[in-house]
């Protein structure tokens, strides 16, 4: 029997924690056929992005539909999009209703602090991307910038939530990885499924190897989506997945900066 199919349109991290690398790891993990579309390279290790290079939205174009002519893509994936111009051209895809079961994670920033997205691009994710989205993942940094407020606290975190829920996705994770405010030392993210609110809760991993946490919690869900489950079972499904990876990976020691995870634990 063929495996489901997934395709991911993302950046190529070459230090392989996150991106491109980080998605198709997920992908096989989690016994899903991977596909990609590349947007950009990175020049980039577990210290930080070195230099970009972004490639033109037509060929993004061209990688996508190659893929999507031939192959039964049931899930699809966005990661970092670099430019104005390749956000706008992944959305009219998505409007034409080309990228089935379509997980938006509005990738802006990398966890070195570099940038990752153009900022011009910004506003592009909220009038063209988000009303095609079937989930978006935002985490706290990215959820402030689409909602244009800051987040301090949790309630404001349940609020941002339903505030990206009325930019038309279908459910809306806002992540706390990184949340500051969270005394419990848990790593707890708001789910919004259409009508309600519903926390995710894991105990945080205290481990410097946390590259690629966010590609991979997205890819994981478009990996459960492309197996056909619900869409809030495949984010309960991603959240387990990405504790066991983060925990699995806090043995590790690979580069001096924010390590990877561990995909195959
Ligand atoms: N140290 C940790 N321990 C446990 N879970 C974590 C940890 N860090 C992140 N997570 C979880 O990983 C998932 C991704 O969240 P995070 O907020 O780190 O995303 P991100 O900032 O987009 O990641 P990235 O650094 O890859 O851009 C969430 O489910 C979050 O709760
Ligand atoms: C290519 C790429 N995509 C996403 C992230 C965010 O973790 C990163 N650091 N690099």
């Amino acid at each position: 029997m063929n495996p489901p199919v997934a395709l991911t349109i993302a950046g190529s991290d070459s230090g392989g924690g996150a991106g491109i690398q980080a998605d198709l790891k997920t992908f096989a993990a989690l016994g899903v056929f991977g596909t990609s579309a590349i947007t950009a390279l990175t020049a980039q290790n577990t210290v930080g992005v070195r230099g970009v290079h972004a490639v033109p939205a037509e060929f993004v174009l061209a990688q996508a539909e190659a893929v999507l002519e031939d192959l039964p893509v049931a899930a699809t994936k966005t990661g970092m999009l670099a430019t104005a111009g390749i956000v706008h051209a992944v959305a009219k895809l998505a409007a034409a209703g080309r990228l089935p079961s379509l997980v938006v994670d509005p990738v802006m920033v990398a966890s070195s602090g570099d940038r990752l997205l153009e900022p011009a691009a910004e506003r592009l994710y909220v009038a063209e991307l988000l009303p095609h989205a079937t989930v978006v993942t935002p985490n706290l940094v990215e959820a402030e910038v689409l909602v244009k407020g800051s987040i301090g606290t949790l309630a404001e975190q349940r609020e941002a939530a339903v505030a990206l829920g009325a930019l038309g996705p279908s459910v809306v994770v806002v992540k706390g990885g990184h949340a500051v405010s969270d005394a419990a030392g848990e790593a707890v993210d708001v789910v919004w499924d259409g009508s309600t609110i519903h926390e995710l809760r894991a105990p945080r991993v205290d481990t410097p190897n946390n590259h690629g946490t966010g590609c991979t919690f997205a890819s994981a869900i478009a990996a459960g989506l492309a197996k056909g489950l619900a869409v809030t079972e495949a984010v309960t499904a991603a959240k387990t997945y990405v504790q066991r990876a983060v925990t699995a990976g806090a043995r590790w020691s690979l580069g001096a900066g924010h390590g990877p995870l561990d995909h195959f634990a």
